[in-house]
């Protein structure tokens, strides 16, 4: 399993640069959250780092090999993205939702054999109780789920998440980060959630108007005064039985929001 490298990416639309001079590295089996204000590009970055979108300059290595040199079939066995938003029309139940996952690990010619990874995958992400039903009657939360069983489905090296605690109750947010940090995946992770972050991520990313401000572990990088300035809020940062960010209210005045 290699490692993850940014390498100062940027990447233009609607005239404007949306990302630029983006750096970072994840090694691998660690956990590194995105953090940062809403339209800073942490879904940008991610759609990057899955090859989705073209830079306008810079790469992205997996192990030293730049992912656009990959093949679609090569990069889905490598690279699992849930995204913030994904639906579909079809008409499927959510074990088909999860098979789509293994579309890259079949057999190009011959009848697949049956395949006992779309099981383990519902049951990791505590869905298989879902697996029978419509994809398109379920709530946000299940949807959710699902979605991150079709992505361990794919059985990848790195895993991409963005907001994927966003519709969960909060024993399936606790359980989904206890089990991102027991995969043997390289994963990055973009969390709203400051204490979330603190309490799962070993390195964080700290992104603001398309340029990442901050970076390193964890406890280096959750500073009250960052957070006042990046996020205009006051906070204060505990080392308890875990890392705990705790938000007292809107600072007063940011000098980099009031710049912007
Ligand atoms: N295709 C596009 N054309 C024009 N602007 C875009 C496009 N895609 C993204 N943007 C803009 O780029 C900025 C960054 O978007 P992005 O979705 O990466 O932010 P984000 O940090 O993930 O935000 P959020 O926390 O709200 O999900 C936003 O201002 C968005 O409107």
């Amino acid at each position: 399993m290699g490692v993850l490298q940014v390498q100062d990416l940027a990447w233009r639309a609607a005239g404007r640069l949306i990302v630029s001079g983006v750096d970072l590295t994840v090694a691998p089996g660690r956990v590194t959250g995105i953090v940062g204000p809403n339209g800073s590009g942490k879904t940008t970055v991610l759609h990057l780092i899955a090859g989705l979108r073209i830079p306008a300059r810079g790469r992205v290595l997996l192990g030293g090999e730049d992912v656009l040199a990959l093949s679609p079939r090569e990069r889905a066995r490598r690279i699992a993205l849930v995204e913030q938003k994904a639906g579909t029309n079809l008409d499927l139940t959510a074990r088909e939702v999860v098979a789509l996952g293994r579309h890259a690990r079949r057999p190009r010619w011959g009848r697949p054999d049956r395949d006992d990874a779309v099981d383990r995958a519902l049951q990791m992400a505590d869905a298989a109780g879902l697996a029978d039903r419509s994809w398109a009657t379920m709530s946000g939360g299940e949807q959710q789920r699902v979605h991150l069983a079709r992505a361990l489905a794919q059985e990848p090296q790195v895993l991409l998440l963005d907001e994927p605690t966003n519709h969960l109750d909060l024993a399936h947010q606790i359980g989904l980060l206890q089990l991102v940090r027991s995969l043997d995946c390289t994963t990055l992770v973009v969390l709203h959630d400051l204490d979330l972050a603190a309490a799962s991520c070993d390195e964080l990313v700290v992104m603001d108007a398309g340029r990442v401000v901050a970076s390193g572990s964890t406890a280096e990088v959750l500073a009250p005064g960052l957070l006042e300035d990046v996020f205009a809020v006051r906070t204060s940062v505990r080392h308890e039985e875990r890392l705990r960010v705790l938000w007292h209210g809107l600072a007063e005045s940011s000098p980099r929001r009031d710049a912007g």
